[in-house]
């Protein structure tokens, strides 16, 4: 399997080389040069297998000859028994045809854990074999800086300089990252927002000055490899719902596009889906461009589910390049555009492209808080504030009446008790196996906002 870069011009990849490249050098993103395909009859043949092995049948394609399937198979019992449900990604019926994926079982209570505890133990293969070491540098919004710790803190070969937005994640989301203390971890509040720090992060990667000491790795979802292991719930939820001869749809809480990314990969490779519904909060930029076309930034406004307060959704370029001709050069130049004026419009060919499996909705706080007391009273289930906007999303969307609609549990309710306990009166608490979180010390650099201190601070500390 070999990788391309959707900005045309950086050096086709393997699997290893781009799990460890992260962003490509022309400045794009990395996919596959094409899709693989399995039959219907292979993906029936997956029926009622062990997650980890599901995992490493989905996976197996792209990973191509970089790693043989039983070392594939043994990293992916590795990652999956960390989790804290047998199933690791559990379904659960909320009537009788709204269902929840929980996705938030693994160390850190979020759908970042399912493909960073995978991404950890790739890096840490993939560094030995040539006995390099990787200087990752990543921006969170407060799930993938958790999740990313706890899959690299530690290891000798990584070391993670990992950004949050100053005051804009919850307690929780700062803890798990700030705690952890070991000495290849480095947290850094910035004063912004998520996409100052993504747009940082970016640039980190074409820093010469930078890139001539350190190698940069990534652990957002510019990275391939996260995507990869998120292609695997949908085919679990799917082959559950009874897939592949039954069509279902899914919500996806979206902010920076990876994971409804996710679920257009399991499409393109043969997984039968109705719908992909992307589901945003009032940061509507991608309602916006999927609707009308308008893909133009405002500012972005912190809401009660600050994970996606983006309005630059890094991974919807895949999208664009792929639905759009997978014209790497052409899409460049409106990428270019882009950066420049903050805003362009959609091809008809990408908005065609993109019309065919995706829909999208937008929901306000009081939409939330709505699908929150839903879930709540009518379900007896209490969810976060992200998935309570997919929720929300798949109760509003049309569709026909006998296609399941599964909205992916993207956290854990108790990461965001206020947002919780504001709209349902019920404080959830923390699972025991975040342990003493709140008894910790926390330990982080504060910076402003500009990418000088950012890059000083990193070359000033990195090993
Ligand atoms: C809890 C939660 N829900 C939803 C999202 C949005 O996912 P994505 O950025 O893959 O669109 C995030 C952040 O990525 C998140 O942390
Ligand atoms: N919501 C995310 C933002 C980063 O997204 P990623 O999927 O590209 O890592 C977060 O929680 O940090």
């Amino acid at each position: 399997m070999q990788y391309v870069s959707t900005r045309g011009s950086a050096p086709t990849l393997d699997f290893a080389g781009v799990t460890l490249a992260g962003l490509a050098n022309d400045g794009g993103l990395y996919v596959p040069a094409e899709w693989p395909q399995f039959s219907r009859d292979e993906i029936a043949s997956m029926r009622g297998l062990p997650y980890a092995e599901l995992a490493a049948r989905v996976m197996q394609p792209f990973v191509g000859d970089c790693l043989t399937p039983e070392s594939l198979r043994g990293l992916t019992a590795k990652a999956y028994g960390r989790f804290a449900h047998a199933a690791v990604t559990p379904l659960t019926q909320l009537d009788e045809r709204q269902w929840l994926l929980e996705l938030f079982h693994g160390p850190t209570l979020a759908f970042k854990d399912v493909a960073l505890q995978m991404l950890g133990l790739l890096f840490e293969e993939f560094l030995a074999r040539e006995d390099g070491t990787l200087t990752i540098v990543g921006a969170t919004s407060g799930d993938t800086g958790s999740a990313a710790i706890d899959a690299v803190a530690g290891l000798d070969r990584v070391e993670i300089f990992m950004l949050h937005p100053k005051g804009r994640v919850s307690d929780v989301q700062r803890r798990q990252m700030t705690t952890v203390r070991a000495p290849n971890v480095h947290n850094i509040a910035i004063d912004g927002s998520f996409d100052d720090a993504q747009a940082m992060v970016k640039r980190i990667f074409a820093d010469r000055d930078v890139t001539a000491k350190h190698r940069i790795g990534a652990v957002n979802s510019i990275n391939w490899a996260r995507l990869m292991a998120q292609v695997v719930y949908y085919f679990a939820a799917s082959l559950q719902l009874g897939g592949p001869e039954r069509e279902v749809a899914f919500s996806v809480p979206t902010g920076n596009f990876g994971d409804v990314f996710a679920g257009h990969v399991a499409e393109r490779i043969g997984l039968p889906i109705k719908r992909l519904i992307v589901a945003t909060n009032t940061n509507d930029i991608l309602y916006r461009a999927l609707s009308n076309g308008d893909y133009s930034t405002g500012t972005v406004t912190p809401t009660a589910a600050p994970s996606m307060d983006i309005q630059v959704s890094s991974n919807f370029e895949r999208l664009l390049f792929d639905v759009g001709g997978r014209d790497g050069i052409a899409l460049a130049e409106q990428m270019r555009g882009f950066e420049a004026s903050k805003a362009m419009q959609l091809t008809n060919a990408q908005r065609d492209g993109a019309a065919a499996l995706f829909t999208s909705m937008r929901a306000d706080e009081d939409d939330m808080a709505r699908a929150m007391r839903w879930a709540c009273e009518d379900c007896a289930e209490i969810v976060d504030p992200h998935t309570a906007i997919g929720l929300h999303a798949a109760r509003a969307v049309e569709l026909p009446h006998d296609v399941p609609v599964v909205t992916l549990a993207t956290a854990h309710p108790a990461k965001f008790p206020d947002a919780v306990e504001r709209s349902t009166g019920t404080r959830p608490s923390l699972p025991a196996r975040v342990g003493d979180l709140f008894a910790r010390e926390e330990a982080y650099t504060e910076l402003p906002g500009t990418y000088e201190a950012v890059r000083d601070h990193i070359l000033g500390h990195a090993a």
